[in-house]
């Protein structure tokens, strides 16, 4: 349904101001003096300072097969390690991390420390007893960092280096170094909560704060205690980013060391808008085209807005704004969008490297914001905004709205500059506007639904939710409402005060790496007797959009899909690959349905029942039409439209269910379904006889 507005924007007319801030120079932080997290005085003299080249002599290489004879690819990246700042901190670093349980690394942007501490711990065999594990907060990262590693240690991805994310994974018996999303660690957790399989856990990212980072900060303390007590061997934690609060952090892992290290290879130049910006999205577009007419080609820019529509939009006008015989002299544009719901191999494509005399302009959301590397890229526009989730409180619901970023990220976001050689970022906002955003991001657990976390907790034994060992904890109200959530769903059951116990239902659900309420309908499935269908349903709401929504063929794409409310078409715009990957994770969650002896059965296109079965897990996700044509949510009475891209949309059924509710100037439910009021009463009669709906 996204993406289905043609552009809004017009040709940007006018340059924006800008003014030279600062030099972010080699041997300086960035941060330090700016935000003032690491002006702290509890750990100073923890610094890691360059001391020139270290020599030392890898125990243990890569497995690659001209392990002797390298070839100058490999000798070029052996150059480009030991340039790294982190390289000559490497002895004084692993001193430290062989010395303590847990240990905070704090280091520049690109220093080196998620690709190359990894390989420090292995070089040294520090990883005999058990793997190394790494955590990312996004799978682009997940994925392109060990493809980095790999390639350094010069191993096959999958053997010696792998990755692990929701519903693909490249790893063997033999992956020693693993990157993973911090969500798949934490499923991992489940069947194994003393994380037995590993020897260190790196959280890279801290700062990010996501749900599943800061709940595995508890099960990190926990398992380590745990390991203390009987295991083999101890587990080692280290805890990464470079713009956190260390203070907190520390003070929540037993005070535990935290190292510098000083210096980022290339320097930064940085710009701010001489005044603030009216429409942003206008600013980082002419920004680019600014840019775009000064810059020598092979110079590529990395833009940061919020969301796929506005980036489509964005890609599109550009891409009409580079056809304009004004530009006829300067170099060619290649002009690539990057958000999650993109199919893997177009995010992948951001990384291929321009040709002679072009240059690539990437359009992203904050999935680029931390971690990775884009070859090529000097120039990062930073429009200050990102799509946030925001739990509505009193309703179950999160709910997408664009939303100022913080300094934290914006550091990260400059920080994708600068990698391979010197960058520049260009800020669309003043610095007044700067100096006004919150330091670090609120964490998402102070934000968000909290069930399917609350469901994971619960698989691993964890009872009482309250008195989890969180770094933040999440308000009672929000975890009182999951609580109330999975009661409903039939997934847990109060024992005694503030105690709760999975049900035989719950507990299979923790078994799906879904939404709860996903999870419920596939248990549904047999009782409607259609596992089949909603397995495609269910598989398909998992995946990235299914959908190709060309520029300028947007209103094509979304007629051609209106046809599938009555018949199969082919050719209508559907992401092949994103169809693949469906199919995959269809297949995977046939599996776990075998495994917990779910019958898979069809109702042969009876179509009621699909929908009922579907009712069973999304029940709290239903709005009713009002007299005055308008929908309220049953759950939170909030006013909510159904998009004009919704097969719906204009029938105005009575009872509508959707998957979420996205805040796009409007609230709109997202992917639809009409249902019947009886069907409710049906599934949850108790739920729905408070909300007083009509028979
Ligand atoms: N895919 C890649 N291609 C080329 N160079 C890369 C790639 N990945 C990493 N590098 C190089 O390795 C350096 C260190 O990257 P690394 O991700 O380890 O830094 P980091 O300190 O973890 O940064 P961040 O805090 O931004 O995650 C980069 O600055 C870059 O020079």
């Amino acid at each position: 349904m996204a993406g289905f507005q043609e552009p809004p924007l017009k040709k940007p007319k006018t340059d924006v101001n800008f003014v030279f801030n600062s030099h972010l120079p080699v041997q300086q932080s960035p941060i330090r003096g700016v935000n003032g997290h690491f002006n702290n005085k509890q750990h100073a003299g923890n610094f890691l300072f360059p001391k020139g080249p270290a020599t030392f002599k890898p125990k243990v290489q890569g497995n690659g097969a001209n392990r002797n004879t390298k070839s100058s690819d490999q000798l070029k990246i052996l150059k480009q390690r030991h340039a790294l700042p982190i390289f000559p901190a490497r002895p004084r670093l692993l001193k430290e991390l062989k010395k303590n349980d847990v240990v905070i690394v704090i280091g520049e942007t690109g220093s080196g420390k998620t690709t190359q501490i990894p390989q420090y711990l292995h070089e040294e065999r520090l990883d005999r007893k058990g793997a190394i594990c790494v955590t990312q907060p996004r799978r682009v990262a997940a994925i392109t960092i060990a493809k980095r590693v790999a390639e350094e240690m010069d191993t096959n991805l999958g053997e010696l280096v792998g990755y692990s994310v929701r519903f693909e994974e490249s790893v063997s018996p033999s992956t020693k170094l693993k990157y993973m999303t911090d969500g798949m660690l934490l499923r991992e957790a489940i069947s194994d909560p003393l994380l037995s399989k590993y020897s260190w856990v790196i959280v890279d990212e801290a700062h990010e704060r996501t749900v599943s980072t800061d709940v595995l900060f508890g099960i990190i303390k926990d398992a380590q205690k745990s390991r203390k007590a009987f295991a083999k061997y101890p587990l080692r934690v280290i805890i990464m980013s470079a713009t956190m609060d260390v203070d907190h952090f520390s003070n929540y892992f037993n005070k535990c060391p935290v190292l510098y290290i000083e210096g980022r290879q290339h320097p930064i130049e940085m710009f701010y808008a001489r005044e603030k910006q009216e429409d942003y999205v206008l600013a980082a577009m002419s920004t680019v085209i600014q840019i775009h007419k000064e810059a020598p080609p092979q110079h590529d820019i990395l833009v940061f807005l919020t969301g796929q529509e506005e980036i489509d939009a964005v890609v599109h006008n550009i891409r009409l704004i580079a056809k304009d015989n004004s530009l006829a002299e300067f170099p060619k544009i290649r002009v690539h969008a990057l958000y999650a719901a993109l199919p893997a191999h177009q995010q992948l494509d951001v990384f291929r490297a321009t040709a002679a005399g072009e240059r690539k302009v990437i359009i992203s959301t904050n999935i680029a914001e931390t971690s990775i590397t884009i070859p090529g890229v000097r120039y990062v526009v930073d429009s200050g905004r990102a799509k946030v989730r925001n739990y509505l409180p009193g309703s179950g619901f999160d709910v997408l709205k664009v939303k100022k970023i913080s300094q934290a990220q914006a550091w990260q976001r400059t920080g994708r500059a600068g990698r391979e050689t010197s960058g520049f970022c260009y800020r669309a906002y003043t610095l007044e506007e700067f100096n006004a955003m919150a330091v670090n991001p609120v964490p998402e657990i102070l934000r968000s639904n909290m069930s399917s976390v609350i469901l994971q907790l619960l698989a691993m034994g964890i009872k009482n939710i309250l008195t989890f060992d969180f770094i933040d904890k999440p308000s009672t109200e929000y975890v009182q409402q999951a609580v109330e959530q999975l009661t409903l769903l039939d997934a847990a059951k109060v024992v005694k005060s503030d105690m709760l116990e999975l049900t035989e239902t719950g507990k299979k659900m923790a078994q799906f790496p879904l939404d709860p309420r996903y999870a419920k309908i596939l248990l549904s499935g047999p009782d409607y007797g259609c596992t089949d269908e909603v397995l495609t349903i269910v598989a398909i709401l998992s995946s990235e959009s299914i959908y190709t929504n060309p520029s300028g063929k947007k209103e094509a794409a979304v007629n051609a899909r209106r046809k599938f409310s009555s018949m199969w078409c082919h050719e209508n715009f559907l992401n092949y690959r994103n169809l693949s990957y469906t199919v995959e994770v269809r297949k995977q969650l046939v599996q776990v349905c075998q495994r917990c002896g779910i019958s898979i059965v069809s109702c042969q296109q009876n179509l009621d029942s699909v929908r009922r079965c579907i009712i069973a897990g999304l029940f709290t996700n239903v709005a009713e039409l009002q007299l005055g044509g308008k929908y309220l949510t049953l759950d939170s009475r909030q006013e909510a439209a159904l998009h004009p891209a919704s097969v719906l949309f204009g029938g105005k059924p009575a009872y509508v269910l959707f998957t979420e509710l996205v805040h796009t100037g409007k609230t709109y439910m997202h992917i639809n379904s009409a249902v019947d009021a009886q069907w409710l009463f049906e599934t949850a009669p108790e739920y729905f006889r408070k909300r007083h709906i009509k028979i």
